[in-house]
């Protein structure tokens, strides 16, 4: 799982898509920024004028002088200052958080653009980050960067100039000492740069780590597992722990390098001015505001220093964005001609126009293997007719699977041709591909989200109440769904969840409701009993009936009735026909067959009903 692999040269209209957060901040509203500026100069101002003009307080007490203005300058100062300060603050935050949000909605809408082989490589919960710990860094260097730092940096400029020109003797003096802290801080910040790297890419893996362990939260409790995974991630955090504690020793350092290099310059200046207070050189209330500002110019320091940390944070939770967009979607590897505008294309746009006498599916000389990996199918030769039921059948690792990714378009480099309803694959965006296949994979993936939702998922409008009914009672699920809470508009996947059976069927009436002319179906009845097993060979042969079906099945007994099989093995075509032809041609297959009577007999033999 790396963020740092970048999109491949040969991918079209790949971008490293940078984010500028300056930018953002600019497209937000100029209006906006022109006001935090203005803001951010009148806290400024308040802030520096106000030990001049204790200064002046100082000198009228001197000279017996009325003691009112002075003192209403210094509330107006003070007063006006705080206040400008905080509304620009706000108006930093809430540009923050919005530059944040829309940050978050990039980073989700191209994750779900990624193929879903990156996504897995780059890891479920590492992405997740991007949403909570990356993104909190980067908005905290907002609320650092466009406000704390320029305003401690003028605020800097500005006590430094009004020093100099107060006694730019003691200026030198008060520069020399701080000297040696600057160089100092230098270096802590360059080894922060590392660990904050570091420890920003840890809790990532931290988090996909734990995301992954918690989706097979049953298989651990069910092994008690518990202690040995919990074993695992916590030395992941322990790890975590260390380079976070190794971090904050150096960012320990910072404001005592700062206020060191301050001291200093205090016993300095003390020694200095004193000596040119009694020399005549420099007058009492000019060395007590130089003293003022002097013990004032730590605050900036400190603030421009621990400024500078966050924003080194921010900057690395931006490089850590920037890599998840530098990874291509499958529109770089498949642009969508259709998807031209800002809206998705319409449904109907996306109707495949079926070629005469085309098969749904036609697979020539097709290769394929994984990354660098082996070649999984090799020269596989089939064709998916319109109508009725093709089913893929062979042993585990065959490559079934992968013929139905390559159809869907999960997978994309394969040699060989590939037609969908007579039209080169290739030549078709991912959409019209998608939209004219119903899929139910292995997993029977249910979205989070109601019963209604999960069936009307991919379409634009909804299905009528009554055919969802209908749906529901053909794969056996009326009942299920009308005892849920709040039936079909039950939320599933939360505290209400289906079996795995129930899931399966939810996820066939789906591919049902779906009017898509092509229907993928990976294992569809591992999870059912008998009965809707039985069912799902109705609804099977229903959908069949004027739309192409293509069933990777285990259990010969669900295809048997199939117009076409064809064997897999070993990634190649062992045969193709009818159950009855292929028990008389097929090696494979018939080896097939008599392990799952085998099987079904040892079964039945112990009492268990099979249906075949
Ligand atoms: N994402 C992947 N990366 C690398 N190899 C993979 C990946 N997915 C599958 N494979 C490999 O490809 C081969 C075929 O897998 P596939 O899932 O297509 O088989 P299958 O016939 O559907 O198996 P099963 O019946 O067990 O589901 C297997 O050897 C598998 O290890």
């Amino acid at each position: 799982m790396t963020s740092s692999h970048a999109s491949p040269a040969s991918v079209e209209g790949s971008d490293p898509a940078k984010v500028s957060i300056v930018r953002e901040f600019i497209n937000h509203g100029r209006l906006n920024m022109v006001l935090i500026g203005l803001l951010g100069l009148g806290s400024v101002t308040g802030t520096l004028a106000f030990p001049y003009l204790v200064g002046k307080l100082i000198e009228a007490i001197q000279a017996g002088a009325p003691l009112l203005l002075p003192s209403l300058w210094m509330v107006l100062a003070g007063l006006g200052g705080a206040v400008a300060g905080a509304i620009a603050t706000f108006l930093v935050g809430r540009t923050g958080e919005r530059i944040v949000g829309r940050l978050r909605g990039r980073v989700m809408a191209h994750s779900l653009g990624m193929r879903v082989r990156d996504i897995k490589e780059e890891g479920v919960g590492n992405l997740a980050a991007r949403l909570s710990a990356d993104s909190f860094q980067i908005k905290a260097a907002i609320d650092i960067g466009p406000l704390q730092l320029p305003t401690s940096a003028l605020i800097l400029v500005g006590t430094l100039t009004i020093m100099g020109i107060l006694d730019w003797v003691l200026l030198l003096i008060t520069l020399a000492c701080f000297a040696a802290a600057f160089v100092v801080i230098g270096f802590l910040m360059v080894s922060l740069r590392k660990k904050y790297k570091e420890l920003q890419d840890q809790i990532g893996i931290l988090s996909d780590n734990f995301v992954s362990q918690m989706q097979a939260v049953a298989a651990i409790k069910a092994y008690r597992a518990e202690s040995l995974v919990l074993r695992r991630l916590t030395a992941r955090a322990d790890a975590l722990a260390d380079l976070g504690v190794s971090a904050s020793r150096v960012e320990s350092m910072l404001v005592p390098a700062v206020t060191l290099g301050q001291q200093i310059a205090l016993v300095g200046v003390l020694v200095g001015g004193g000596t040119r207070v009694i020399s005549g050189d420099l007058d009492l209330p000019t060395y007590i505001a130089f003293l003022l500002y002097l013990l004032q110019m730590v605050g900036p320091v400190v603030m421009a220093v621990s400024g500078l940390t966050t924003i080194q944070g921010g900057m690395i939770a931006r490089g850590r964005f920037e890599n998840v967009f530098a990874l291509p979607t499958e529109k770089a590897f498949k642009p969508e001609p259709d998807a031209g505008g800002p809206e998705a294309p319409q449904q109907d746009a996306l109707r495949v126009r079926q070629e005469e006498k085309a098969c749904a599916v036609s697979f020539s000389g097709v290769s394929f293997g994984y990354g660098d990996g082996a070649p999984v199918l090799q020269d596989v030769n089939f064709d998916v007719p319109t109508r009725g039921l093709t089913a893929l059948v062979g042993l585990s690792g065959s490559g079934k699977t992968t013929i139905l990714d390559l159809i869907e378009r999960f997978a994309l480099d394969h040699s060989g041709a590939i037609t969908f309803f007579g039209h080169p694959i290739e030549d078709l965006s991912l959409s019209k591909v998608r939209q004219n296949t119903a899929y139910v994979d292995q997993s029977f993936t249910l979205v989070h989200g109601t019963v209604r939702e999960n069936l009307n998922l991919g379409r634009e409008s909804e299905v009528p109440e009554r055919r969802l009914a209908e749906v529901l009672q053909m794969v056996g699920l009326d009942e299920t769904i009308a005892a849920l809470g709040d039936g079909l508009d039950t939320e599933i996947g939360g505290s209400t969840d289906l079996s795995g059976g129930q899931r399966q069927r939810l996820a066939l009436a789906r591919a049902i409701l779906s009017d898509a002319p092509l229907v993928l179906l990976d294992e569809p009845s591992s999870q059912l009993d008998g009965v809707n097993e039985e069912k799902l060979r109705l609804c099977v042969r229903e959908m069949a009936r004027d739309r192409a079906v293509l069933m990777v099945a285990h259990r010969i007994s669900t295809v048997q009735h199939a117009s076409k099989i064809i064997v897999l093995d070993r990634g190649q075509v062992a045969a193709e026909g009818t159950h009855e032809e292929l028990l008389h041609q097929s090696p494979a297959y018939t080896l097939l067959v008599t392990e799952q009577t085998l099987n079904r007999k040892s079964e039945t033999d112990e009492g268990q009903l099979v249906p075949l």
